[in-house]
């Protein structure tokens, strides 16, 4: 299902946050944004998951204003993975991950064998097929994490939301969650710190920079030394991947950006 963010405008304690936002992220793609600290990613992303009005514009999912969608109707669409997540729930693994259930259910109905096997197979994807009976409070941040995202598979949504999913994940299971994500191939909207992971990941990305986007293409469009030193304040070489072919930014973590002309950076 495709997102398109028409024009959108966010307004909050009086500030323009976002500002005409235009993006589309076409049915099966999977879209990053990218961005500084408080260029307005999750801003966008609370926007789309209908957490946030904006005060103009609008996002469609097809041909529908996700604000004219009642709350059950969203969820069976739209699956969120927000930044900010209750750690102290006195829920298991599987009631967590059932939660994502209950937009194709009625109040207070139990589960049914295809509810049990969407949590199983969202456990299995995330794998932590064991850890249906653990406290979700007990887990470590990274288990957490993935639990959070099994819900959201187990949601079978048309598009996924994911604000910063590889938070807290080893190297290995960010691996797996890419690997994973990729293997879906459902929309996908999904901001990144990790530029490497961003360009390995998505079809095309967004750079966000004071709320409004500068850029958007494919990675290796997007990417360029120019951008990282302009928008990110980072002097770095984009390279290709020796494995992957993928573009690879090589950071240099020697000059920040208060010493970084940009003769040097473009020259990188
Ligand atoms: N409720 C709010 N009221 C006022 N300002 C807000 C509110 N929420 C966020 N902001 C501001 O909006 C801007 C964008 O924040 P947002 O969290 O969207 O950025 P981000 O790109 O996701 O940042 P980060 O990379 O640090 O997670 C920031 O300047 C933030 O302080």
């Amino acid at each position: 299902m495709r997102i398109t963010i028409d024009d959108v405008t966010v307004t909050l304690s009086g500030r323009d946050i976002l500002s005409g936002i235009h993006l589309i992220a076409a049915e099966g793609e999977i879209a990053g944004l990218v961005g500084p600290n408080g260029s307005g990613k999750s801003t966008l992303l609370r926007t789309v998951y209908r957490h946030l009005k904006p005060r103009a514009g609008r996002v469609m999912l097809a041909d529908r204003d996700v604000r004219a969608m009642t709350a059950p109707e969203a969820a069976r669409h739209i699956a969120a993975l927000p930044q900010e997540r209750g750690s102290d729930f006195e829920f298991t693994v599987r009631e967590v991950v059932a939660m994502g259930r209950s937009p194709y259910k009625r109040a207070f109905a139990g589960d049914d064998d295809l509810d049990r096997e969407a949590v199983a197979a969202a456990l299995r994807q995330v794998g932590l097929p064991e850890y249906g009976h653990r406290g979700f409070a007990a887990l470590s941040g990274g288990e957490r994490q993935r639990v959070l995202l099994a819900r959201a598979f187990a949601q079978q949504p048309d598009v996924l939301v994911l604000d910063e999913p590889t938070n807290h994940l080893d190297v290995q299971h960010q691996v797996e969650l890419l690997a994973l994500l990729r293997e879906q191939r459902r929309t996908t909207l999904i901001s990144l710190h990790d530029l490497n992971a961003a360009a390995s990941l998505c079809d095309r990305l967004h750079v966000l920079h004071q709320g409004a986007v500068v850029a958007s293409g494919t990675p290796r469009e997007v990417l360029t030394p120019e951008l990282l030193a302009t928008v990110f304040g980072v002097r770095a070489a984009v390279v290709e991947h020796p494995l992957t072919g993928d573009p690879l930014i090589a950071f240099d973590h020697h000059t920040p950006a208060s010493l970084m002309g940009r003769a040097a950076a473009g020259s990188a």
